[in-house]
């Protein structure tokens, strides 16, 4: 699969002037709650009302979705607002039944993605179909899985195609519910500028204050649309309750947030820019220069350790370094866990130079 600009057709198909916005609850609960949610979406920028119909959950015992009949109320829904309607697909039997029930927009969970056998089956169901796919990361942090499920997708004949970014599963508690990566759909849009490219910051946030900027930051790295929880009572919620949004909050977050051009007209602005982008050319040089000398020395103390036959690894110095320039970095207004993740990279690649010199 290739980028091409015919990626986005479905999507500029829309002409809209803002981004996409797909809004709707977690789960259909009943007919009432998702008749009442549809019209409320239907007064604000929504194209599509999303609803999960079969909720994979975590643990056994939680609510597992209403099922085929959801679908009937999701149908209703569009009829009487003309919002598109949108619902994961996690197998064939799920394919089948929302295609009966006229679903415009299928997507792929996170728990689907990473299994290739389950995204093939689901991509030969679709195949011949004119529908819109949005495919979102797989739950562990793999561009080329991600990706490799895209190219399922459209190696299946479909055509309207997109990802959704909805974070990455950590072991470690993080203030997100799914860490962002915000690298790897970086990494994603240089590869596939043209495949749209969709935030859900209900899954990353786990937590509806953190949901606008979530917005803002995705708006600020130039992405498409944003598929966001959205139900009339979130309290009262039957599945992830802590991240749903009303209909009205939606409103205020898609009025409040702003909406970046991907480069400035301005002769002034691209004159500003140029000049700011030299100091970072140069400052980016000096700082390969002074790791590619740093890395010499590494290479002196690797031969000094091979004569005297003393371990590579020195624990204590590490640990020097680390708790010295995490100070540092402070007073540089640097991240603790940025310059953490810097030094660590570095210390590794000192490690692979000292093996290739005492272990030639
Ligand atoms: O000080 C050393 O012994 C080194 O080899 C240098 C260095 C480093 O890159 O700073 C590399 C490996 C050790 O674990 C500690 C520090």
């Amino acid at each position: 699969m290739e980028n091409k600009k015919e990626l986005r057709n479905w999507l500029n198909a829309f002409n809209l002037s803002h981004p996409l916005v797909i809004a709707g609850p977690c789960s259909a609960e009943t007919e009432e709650q998702v008749l009442n949610i549809a019209h409320q979406l239907k007064t604000t920028d929504t194209t599509a009302m999303r609803a999960g119909i079969w909720k994979p959950r975590t643990r056994p015992g939680n609510f597992e979705g209403v099922g085929a009949l959801g679908l009937k109320w999701l149908q209703r829904a569009k009829k009487e607002t003309g919002l598109m309607i949108a619902t994961e697909v996690a197998n064939t039997h799920h394919v089948d039944l929302a295609l009966a029930h006229d679903v415009d927009i299928f997507w792929v969970g996170a728990r689907t993605t990473v299994s290739p056998f389950i995204v093939q089956e689901i991509a030969d169901a679709l195949n011949g179909t004119d529908k819109i796919v949005l495919v979102k990361n797989p739950v562990n942090p793999d561009l080329a899985l991600w990706l490799g499920a895209v190219e399922r997708f459209y190696e299946a004949g479909i055509k309207n195609l997109g990802v959704i970014h909805r974070g990455f599963s950590t072991y470690e508690k993080t203030r997100y519910r799914n860490n962002p990566e915000w690298q790897i759909p970086i990494d994603l849009q240089n590869r596939f500028p043209d495949l749209p490219l969709i935030l859900d910051p209900s899954h990353i946030a786990g937590r509806r204050d953190l949901i606008f900027e979530l917005c803002q930051t995705a708006l600020d790295l130039n992405y498409d649309g944003l598929m966001i929880e959205t139900h009339c009572n979130p309290d009262k919620a039957w599945s992830d309750a802590a991240q749903q949004i009303t209909p009205e909050t939606l409103r205020i977050i898609t009025e409040e947030l702003r909406i970046r051009s991907t480069d400035g007209a301005s002769v002034n602005f691209k004159k500003e820019l140029q000049m700011l982008r030299t100091k970072i050319d140069i400052l980016d040089q000096r700082l390969i220069d002074t790791l590619g000398e740093r890395m010499k020395i590494a290479d002196a103390i690797g031969f000094l350790k091979k004569e005297n036959n003393v371990a590579i690894l020195q624990r204590k110095r590490w640990n020097e370094i680390l708790q010295r320039m995490t100070k540092e970095g402070e007073k540089n207004q640097l991240n603790e866990e940025f310059t953490l993740a810097l030094f660590k990279a570095i210390h590794q690649e000192s490690i692979n130079h000292q093996k290739k010199v005492i272990n030639p």
